[in-house]
């Protein structure tokens, strides 16, 4: 392909992945990938440029765009070698009139800013979706990180959790045999310090609320060296039967999984309310702090959304709360950085829980939000995390 084609193969990307955006459809990897399939003419290069082009645009665009060639003349606006190829040859796009309007270059929409945590000011919200690097945590049921920093040409450890690696760029690490052995899980730096916070330990009761396909069940697994009781819940069976090979090949024998019917969890979960010693709600929310991988996830957010996602994590950490023993911990965590999915929520269930107080859940990272902490891409250099450690009484 010219390279004039591959920036109309950009645009025609953009217009898929902004309606898709806006009716609710597939991811824009998914999109990529599917449109790669249907073009077999496309090589690697054109496919490597293609995408790039694609997420240059999605990264600058706060707002979603109205199409996908005004998402491409905002980035040709500030990149004279894109501008040069708007050049009406063969497969390009056709000239940039002097007042077509591009995109505006924005990192976060408008109607969230003022929803932010405080303390994710203006200087680092570029920061919010900037390519993050690929993190590994080493699995300590398998190995050690020695062994493994050894193993990975250009890998290092990462700054803050004990069993973190942070990739070179470009490693196919599912091509590995450390990945292929269990020996690694993929997983942010942020995820990891996450499932610290919870300090589980061999023999506890143990939920994991929210376990989706296991991420965090896995690193608990590993914390508690195999010993005790995991339980692994859900609302969506797809998520929960990803976990189980997962678990399988992490050789993580105590997972347990129990699918859970919307609205009627806590019933699912009678044989362990006021039982566990540590329970983990991982909730659903906004992602906001997970930009950095899904960029065009803010075009997707809603203000109704939003509140439905509140209303959730609410009833949610309540349930979480019941399961809990006297004296044990409840984690309450979501990769966002809104105020409302995170301190607000923790604040009133503290309100309607008197009693129950907060801990510090992580020391040497991250900074103090109400009751809990929130760790930043521009702070900390994890995807957005904020994280309460809540004791029952
Ligand atoms: C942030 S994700 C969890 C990610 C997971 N803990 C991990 O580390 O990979 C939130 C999960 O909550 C699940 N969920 C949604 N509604 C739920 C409910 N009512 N009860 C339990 N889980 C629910 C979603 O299906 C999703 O898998």
């Amino acid at each position: 392909m010219t390279p004039s084609a591959r920036v109309q193969a950009a645009i025609d990307l953009l217009d898929l992945i902004i309606a898709a955006a806006r009716e609710g459809g597939a991811a824009a990897d998914t999109l990529i990938a599917r449109w790669f399939a249907e073009r077999r003419f496309a090589g690697s290069k054109d496919r490597r440029a293609i995408r790039d082009l694609v997420y240059a645009a999605i990264r600058r665009s706060g707002e979603r765009p109205v199409n996908g060639r005004a998402a491409m003349v905002g980035l040709a606006r500030e990149d004279h070698a894109v501008a040069a190829l708007f050049d009406g040859s063969g497969y390009g796009p056709a000239p940039i009139a002097t007042d077509e309007p591009g995109q505006a270059a924005s990192a976060i929409p408008v109607w969230l800013v003022e929803r932010l945590s405080p303390l994710v000011g203006a200087q680092e919200r570029d920061a919010l979706v900037e390519r993050a690097p690929l993190d590994l945590r080493v699995n300590r049921l398998k190995g050690d990180r020695a062994a493994v920093l050894a193993g990975l040409e250009g890998a290092q450890s990462t700054p803050h959790a004990p069993d973190g690696v942070r990739l070179a760029e470009n490693l196919q690490i599912e091509q590995s045999d450390v990945w292929k052995d269990g020996l690694v899980e993929v997983q942010d730096e942020g995820s990891q310090l996450l499932a610290l916070a919870c300090a589980a330990a061999p023999d506890m009761i143990a939920v994991d609320l929210c376990a989706g396909a296991g991420g965090k069940t896995l690193a608990l697994a590993a914390a508690m060296a195999n010993r005790g009781r995991l339980i692994a819940s859900d609302t969506v069976r797809d998520r929960l039967r990803r976990l189980e090979p997962r678990a399988a090949r992490a050789g993580a024998t105590i997972v347990e999984t129990r699918l859970l019917d919307d609205g009627r969890e806590a019933a699912a979960f009678a044989d362990i309310a006021g039982a566990a010693d540590l329970v983990l709600i991982d909730a659903p929310c906004s992602g906001t702090g997970t930009w950095r991988r899904n960029p065009e996830a803010r075009w997707r957010l809603t203000p109704e959304r939003l509140q439905r996602l509140v209303s959730l994590q609410s009833r949610l950490i309540d349930i979480g709360g019941g399961l809990v023993r006297p004296g044990g911990a409840l984690i309450y965590a979501v990769c966002s950085l809104l105020a409302d999915e995170g301190a607000a929520q923790v604040a009133a269930f503290l309100d309607r829980n008197r009693g129950w107080r907060a801990v510090a859940p992580l020391t040497e990272v991250g900074r103090s939000d109400g009751a809990g902490i929130l760790l930043t891409p521009g702070h900390d250099r994890t995807d957005g995390f904020f994280v309460a450690r809540l004791i029952k009484p």
